[in-house]
Formats: structure tokens, sequence, C-alpha cells
């Protein structure tokens, strides 16, 4: 550490007096120059304030409220949820918390309905959707022209909180099936709930089992930093450690003289900060004293580097070209631009090509039709031909019968009398 020790000339009585009113005094032991930079830092930090995104993936009623509120030492209200939703859901809530002078943004996400469903096959995809859209709503800020990202609200998922059911047999399907899912997404760090349910010894080799399993299914669980000064002694021993048995509880308990958070059974107090009661305190001094910052640069640069690497992939964006020579930006959006307008040519041709062959189609079935009914009106117009002939025949025999029958009728009358005449004989006459 450097020190500064202020020395001056020695000087006349009136020079000094003179002189001492423009000398800055630096106090000795005063830090200067550049080993000043972290404190500048940490003041900066404490301005701005902080900010931590916690999601709690768990069956309802497990102890994700009672847990988050242990954690922070504060009653974050929040309201039970029923088991009866046909779908999972997801419930944020944002916080401002303050100790002493340091301001905590909490956002805290809870599942709701989590294993409630008899179907439970797509559980896990509300969870998957939400981590994506918080990344995609990232991404999209980073690509702005006039970006924010200082005063930008970043709700990327920093710990995924996975309350595991003290079953004290093994995971169950719905909980391997999330994680796989959710692994390189966010940093999972799984969790025994309500841990004062198992004892000791099963709670050893129920911890065990569900490592194994975690294993030999190919989850990756978020691992402790081992690799700096200051996690170095601490993390090792607590990867060990995972899943951690937690207990939550905001009830004050008297032990002896003593007020202790903890829960008050028959037999006596579970101690929810006593180590050897649960591991709640080593899961808080991973969470909030130690990891925090590393759980938000891991998320930033793995989990959303892979989404957003992924993303601009799908967007057809690349760094080097086939040629395995870097590809400028400018190279990069000319080609697009050609790719586009070309796939927008031929579709346009195709469409014209398609409008083209259907009014073709049309045209041929109008044909059809015309010549379908020309046919049908020459049918008929032979066929009313047909009928007035014919009916015009029948015509001419009746007047032939009318006639003779006349004739017949006259000639066997014996007077003078005469036969009416016939229409053709009164035409005649006229
Ligand atoms: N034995 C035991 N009970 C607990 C523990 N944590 C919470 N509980 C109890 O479990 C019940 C449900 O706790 P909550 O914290 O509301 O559970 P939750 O998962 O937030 O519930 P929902 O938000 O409704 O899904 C309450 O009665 C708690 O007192 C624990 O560690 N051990």
């Amino acid at each position: 550490m450097a020190e500064k020790l202020v020395t001056t000339p020695t000087q006349t009585p009136n020079d000094e007096d003179a002189q001492n009113e423009n000398i800055r005094c630096l106090t000795t032991l005063g830090h200067f120059g550049f080993e000043c930079l972290p404190y500048q830092l940490v003041n900066r930090s404490i301005q701005q304030g902080f900010f931590f995104n916690i999601l709690c993936v768990g069956e309802t009623g497990i102890g994700k409220t009672t847990l988050i509120n242990t954690l922070f030492n504060t009653n974050l209200k929040d309201n039970k949820s029923s088991h009866f939703y046909s779908n999972v859901g997801l419930k944020v809530k944002s916080y401002e918390l303050h100790e002493t002078n340091v301001q905590l943004k909490l956002t805290v996400v809870k599942t709701v309905g989590y294993g409630d469903q008899i179907n439970k096959e797509a559980s896990y995809q509300p969870v998957v959707d939400y981590l994506d859209a918080q990344f995609e709503a990232y991404l999209q800020e980073e690509l702005k022209i006039k970006r924010s990202i200082f005063e930008y609200h970043d709700s990327r998922i920093h710990a995924c909180l996975y309350f595991i059911s003290p079953t004290g047999h093994s995971l169950k399907s719905l909980d391997l099936l999330t994680m796989k899912n959710i692994d390189s997404k966010v940093n999972i760090i799984p969790l025994i709930a309500k841990a004062d349910t198992i004892s000791k010894s099963d709670l050893q080799k129920f911890k065990n089992r569900i490592m194994s399993e975690l294993t030999n299914s190919g989850i990756r669980i978020y691992q402790f930093p081992s690799d700096d000064e200051t996690t170095t002694h601490v993390n090792p021993s607590t990867n060990g450690l995972l899943p951690f048995a937690v207990v939550g509880s905001m009830d004050e308990v008297k032990v002896g003289k003593r007020i202790v958070r903890g829960r008050h059974y028959p037999w006596g107090v579970l101690q929810v900060e006593n180590e050897n009661h649960c591991d709640f305190v080593k899961l808080r001094d991973m969470l909030l004293c130690t990891n925090m910052e590393d759980l938000k640069e891991h998320t930033h640069f793995h989990h959303y580097e892979c989404y957003r690497c992924r993303k601009l992939q799908n967007l057809g964006f690349t760094d080097v070209g086939p040629d395995n020579q870097p590809v400028s930006f400018q190279e990069l959006y000319e080609t697009k631009r050609q790719e586009f307008q070309d796939q927008c040519q031929w579709e346009e041709e195709e469409l014209k090509q398609k409008f083209m062959q259907r009014v073709k189609e049309k045209e041929t079935s109008f044909k059809d039709a015309e010549k379908e009914l020309q046919d049908k009106f020459e049918h008929l117009k032979k066929v009313q031909q047909e009928e007035i002939m014919k009916l015009e025949e029948d015509r001419r025999q009746l007047e032939e019968e009318i006639t003779n029958f006349y004739k017949m009728k006259t000639a066997s009358e014996p007077g003078p009398t005469q036969a009416p005449s016939t229409k053709k004989d009164r035409d005649r006459k006229k």
C-alpha cells in the first residue's frame, strides 16, 4: 500500500504564512495513484445499486416463498397458489431491498401450478420460453442503433433455484426433464426443499442419489468457481454439498437465551441458521456473499452468449466465409441483401407463373362450361322444335277427323239441313 508523507521546505515565517493557505495537506497513509481504481468501482456500484434475478422452480407449496423470504430476511408478500391450474405459469415480482447503504433490485420469478397437471410432459416449456424471452429482449436492446444498456432493466435470470421434493427416494422424471431442458440457459442450483422432513442418514444417501442421477442424465448444474483467491477456500467444499438441503422459516424461536430463526416442533427447534441442522447458511453465503457476481457473469458470458450465437447463426450471420477468411459486416450485409432480393424476385416470378396458370385453368373451365351450356341449349331447342312439329301434325289430324266426322254426319242425316261449317270452311267463305 503506497503512503505519502507531506514534506515542506524550510521557509521564512512570513513566506510560510502566505503559502500555508495554498498547501493541500494529504493525510499520511492515504491512497493515491491507480491503486485507487477498485474504490472508484465500489463507490460507483454502490451509487448505481445492484440487481439480481432469481427463478424458483418447484411444485406448489414446496417452500419457494418461505426460502426467498428467509434468504433476504424480509417478508416479500405473496399469495398462495392453487393446485388447480391447467397449465404451468410464471409469477414475476420485483422488490427494492436495502441493507446498510447497499441497494438491491431483486426480481423473483416463481413457477405456478408446476407438477399439478396430470400430463406433465409440457410443464417445462413455459420456463424455457421465459428464459429465451429474456435473452431475446436483451439481444434486441443490444442490436438497437440507439442503445441504452445501462438504463435497460436486464431481466435475464442469474440463478435458478430448483426445489426437489424431499421424498428421500430419487428425482422425479419431471425434475430430470425440466433440468435437461434448461441447463444450457440458466445456472441451476439444486435444493432439497423442506429438508427437516428427512433424517440425517437418509439425507446423505438422497443427496448422493440425486447427484449420480444428474450426472447419468448429463445435466449440467452450476459449479461454484474455485479458481480465484476469494472462492478457492469456500467453493470446492461447497460443490461437494450439492444439492443443498434447505429449510426456510421466518418464525423467531427462543433457544436458551437467544432468539433464532427456526421451526418449532414438539421434539425441539430446527434452527435455520445452524449448519448442523441444514445447508441454508451455505446456500446464502454461496448465492449472495461469494458468487453473485460470478452467477451474473456466467449468465452473460456463457448462457446469453450461446443464445446470441445460435440466434445470429440462424439469421445467417457468420464470422468467417467459405474460404475461412473473416467476413466483414458490410460484405455480409450486401450478400444477405442480394440473397434477399434474389429470393424476392424468384418468389415474385413463381407467384406470377402460378397466377397465369390459374387464369388459364379458369379460362379453360369457363370455356368448357360455356360449351356445355350451348350444347344444352341446342338440344333443348331441337327438342322444342320436334315438339312443335308433333303438335302441328296432331292438330292437322284432328281437323281432318272433324271434317270427316261432319261429312259423315251430313250424309247420314235425311233433311236438307246443312251441317255447321268447320273453321276452315268459314275461313274459306270469308
Ligand atoms: N417443514 C417445512 N415446511 C416448510 C418449509 N418451508 C416452507 N414450509 C411450509 O410450507 C408451506 C408452503 O410454503 P410456501 O413458501 O408458501 O410455498 P410455495 O412453494 O411458495 O407455495 P406456492 O407459491 O403457493 O406454490 C407453508 O406452510 C410453509 O410454512 C420447510 O423448510 N420445512
